[in-house]
């Protein structure tokens, strides 16, 4: 099939089939004490020790009225490591520990019920270092009655995976979950947690080649642990049904066939997007080109790091430090950027993002300030700044002589963007405005010599980066943008100098939110523009290319307010 996921490999296998023992006395050790598998946190103490008692401590399951179930593995650990924070933790001392239980798939599993009920993000649980690793585990002590072992660096890693893969492939995964089970009804009505738990097993044996005894016991113990014994038989048939029919090449598919309709709709479940997403690519770009474009989508986001120049590093000294991590690395063809695929972690970890020495940025959003090209001495104007990526940049590329205004609606990204300013050492340079670029535009005298906008959009450019957006957006999203995206542009040239420039950018791959929106502000403002001076310029990281929708406007004069 077309549109798979690269499998991943990522699992490693469970050395023995001995308990792992958390020894209470030994908790911390314990967590200290990565093992060379993988399943980290079983200190070699802890493995000499007797198994747990199972389903010695009665836990109500949350939403039910049935009596709980003795659910094995589950004990009082004492709380000597990180702080659990749950509403329950402040009633009692020490939170119910699950021992047995796949803690990066309990971990996962909640995660995806709560991006579900959106109240999560896909790409949370990235930064250990926050304790974002430890909210995570109060909310799967809330929702689970019981939270699992500490998560080490490779647990997250494999949560991080899981989550975004699961949530990309939804579509997909749950046409051969409905298809799998004895009655539409049955898929329909199942209760959320236990369809979390069958969308990642048959993720883990679709698409990241998990062993299949692995992916069937680990999953079926959860649903055990979390549910009852009978949700747990219920994952069992599920996911040995597929298992036989994976190994004999017999997975259930829609047809490609029909009208434009019918044949959007398979692809939509085959490619895991909404339908109105494949009716609007294929008719905008073509079938061919609308394939593409999903399995990039699907396919693992590489990121790269920008080195942060105006502390004086280079990238070599980036590079050196990668090196020394061990992450695989790729310099990119712009100066200060490096691509890594893998081993953002342990980037984290090293504190190179804390300590101002390099930030997450993609080289599209490089090539946009590149096409701002700041100069020293220059003024300029970043319209929707934040969380200020952009701003960063350019204020690094004025070498200390020049100013950034950076204005947001968003007061909270605006602060985000100042902290980071100042772990970066520019916040000199940078004086943030909270306010809506319209209101400003009316009120402000001030003209700049660039002014950047990088306005709202859909993000229908970065699906592959952000998994559940896909999932988020409506059609109609993209006339209330439009609108949006229109008064921002005109509010935006009111504060270009006389003989400056105004850049337009954008996240998104549609025309109606790029050229479109340029055409009509031409149309809206002839005199504004010189005369065949205004050019689209059109890169994005899209489809394994590097492009970038950016559109300039060359500003003749500025409108009168
Ligand atoms: C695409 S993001 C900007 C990303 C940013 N340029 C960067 O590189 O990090 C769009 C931003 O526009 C802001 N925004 C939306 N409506 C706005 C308005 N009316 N006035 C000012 N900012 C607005 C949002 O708060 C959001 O932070």
């Amino acid at each position: 099939m077309e549109g798979v996921a690269p499998a991943v490999s990522l699992f490693r296998p469970r050395p023995s089939a001995r308990f792992p023992v958390l020894l209470a006395a030994d908790s911390v050790a314990a967590r200290r004490s990565p093992s060379a598998d993988g399943w980290s946190g079983v200190s070699m103490r802890s493995l000499e020790t007797s198994p747990p008692r199972a389903g010695r401590s009665a836990v109500r399951k949350h939403g039910s009225t049935e009596s709980a179930p003795r659910r094995s593995g589950i004990t009082r650990v004492p709380r000597l490591g990180p702080a659990v924070s749950t509403k329950r933790a402040g009633r009692r001392k020490d939170p119910l520990i699950n021992l047995e239980v796949s803690r990066h798939r309990a971990v996962a599993a909640v995660r995806l019920l709560r991006i579900e009920k959106g109240k999560a993000f896909v790409d949370l649980l990235n930064e250990k270092a926050n304790d974002s690793g430890d909210n995570e585990m109060g909310y799967v002590e809330r929702t689970l009655g019981f939270s699992t072992r500490y998560l080490e660096d490779w647990d997250i890693r494999l949560v991080t995976v899981i989550v975004a893969g699961t949530v990309r492939w939804k579509r997909y995964l749950d046409y051969l979950i409905m298809s799998l089970c004895s009655e539409e009804k049955v898929f329909r009505e199942m209760e959320p947690l236990l369809l979390q738990i069958l969308r990642i097993g048959f993720f883990e044996i679709l698409k990241l080649d998990v062993p299949a005894y692995a992916a069937v016991d680990e999953n079926v113990r959860l649903a055990k642990v979390a549910l009852r014994p009978g949700a747990g038989n219920m994952v069992n048939a599920i996911l040995r049904k597929l298992l036989l029919l994976k190994e004999t090449n017999s997975l259930p598919l829609p047809k490609i066939e029909g009208d434009d309709r019918a044949q959007a709709r398979a692809l939509s479940i085959i490619y895991s997007h909404p339908v109105w997403m494949v009716r609007r690519w294929i008719r905008l770009h073509g079938k061919d080109e609308a394939l593409r474009l999903m399995n990039w989508n699907n396919s693992d986001p590489r990121f790269s790091l920008r080195v942060n120049t105006s502390k004086g590093y280079t990238r070599a000294d980036l590079v050196k430090q990668l090196e020394s991590l061990q992450v695989h690395h790729e310099e990119s063809v712009m100066d200060e950027f490096v691509r890594i695929q893998e081993g953002m972690q342990a980037v984290l970890q090293a504190g190179l993002l804390k300590d101002g020495m390099c930030a997450v940025q993609d080289e599209s959003a490089g090539l946009v300030v590149s096409v701002v090209d700041p100069q020293p001495g220059d003024t300029i104007i970043d319209c929707c700044a934040a969380p200020g990526g952009k701003t960063l940049f350019m204020a690094s590329r004025l070498s200390r002589q020049g100013k950034i205004r950076a204005l947001d609606v968003n007061k909270g990204r605006l602060r985000i963007l100042m902290d980071a300013a100042k772990q970066h050492s520019l916040d000199d340079m940078i004086t943030d405005i909270h306010a809506d670029l319209r209101l400003y535009a009316k009120e402000t005298t001030a003209k700049y010599d660039k002014v950047l906008l990088d306005a709202p959009c859909s993000g229908l450019g970065v699906l592959s980066k952000r998994a559940d957006l896909r999932w988020n957006r409506q059609f109609e999203d993209l006339e209330e943008l439009m609108c949006l995206q229109d008064e921002l542009l005109d509010s935006a040239s009111t504060l270009v100098k006389p003989g400056g420039i105004l850049i337009y950018s954008t996240c998104s791959i549609d025309p109606e939110e790029n050229e479109n929106r340029i055409t009509t502000f031409v149309q809206r403002h002839p005199v504004l523009v010189h005369n065949n001076q205004h050019g689209f310029f059109f890169f994005l990281e899209y489809a394994g290319e590097l492009r970038i929708f950016v559109l300039i406007e060359r500003i003749n004069r500025p409108l009168t307010n």
